[in-house]
């Protein structure tokens, strides 16, 4: 989904930090690496990538390997976009992409009062925690 903005910033794929967050949360939480090691920045493939394909894929490594995704909580800050209007979409995207329930994938915004690179919006901030099940042998 494309989300108008009047400033920004690069990166090697599409800069969705949501998904990036999300990512290094579920690698963390199975003790796998993070983003990085699994889609390399000299991987160029991974150039101008869509970020929600690497979350589709990586839901699948995960239950691949014998693990449910209970819940995810997403947290962006970022002072220059309104986000509310484009929550419910974020969500249903995610859920999609990870094969979970809408209501057990939540995302919440924070403006942190402009202040900073995040509340400029030269630069946004995203945090994600899982809660992930290994399933029974
Ligand atoms: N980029 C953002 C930031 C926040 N929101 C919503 O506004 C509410 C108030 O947040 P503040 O950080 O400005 O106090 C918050 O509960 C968010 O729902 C937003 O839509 N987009
Ligand atoms: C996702 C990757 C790969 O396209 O690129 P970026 O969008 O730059 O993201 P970053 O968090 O800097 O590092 C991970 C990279 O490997």
């Amino acid at each position: 989904m494309d989300i108008p903005a009047d400033v920004g910033f690069d990166t090697h794929s599409d800069g969705d930090v949501l998904c990036h967050a999300l990512l290094d949360a579920l690698a963390g939480a199975i003790a796998d690496g993070d983003l990085g090691t699994h889609y390399r920045e000299d991987d160029l493939d991974a150039e101008d990538a869509v970020s929600l394909g690497f979350v589709e894929e990586f839901a699948q490594y995960l239950a691949d390997r014998g693990y449910i995704v209970g819940n995810v909580d997403g947290f962006i800050t970022l002072g220059t976009v309104r986000l509310r209007p484009h929550i419910e979409a974020v969500r249903e995207n995610l859920a999609k992409a990870l094969r979970m329930d809408l209501a057990e994938v939540s995302v919440k915004a924070r403006s942190i009062d402009g202040i900073g690179p995040e509340g400029e919006g030269t630069a946004c901030g995203a945090w994600v925690s899982v809660l992930g099940y290994r399933a029974a042998d």
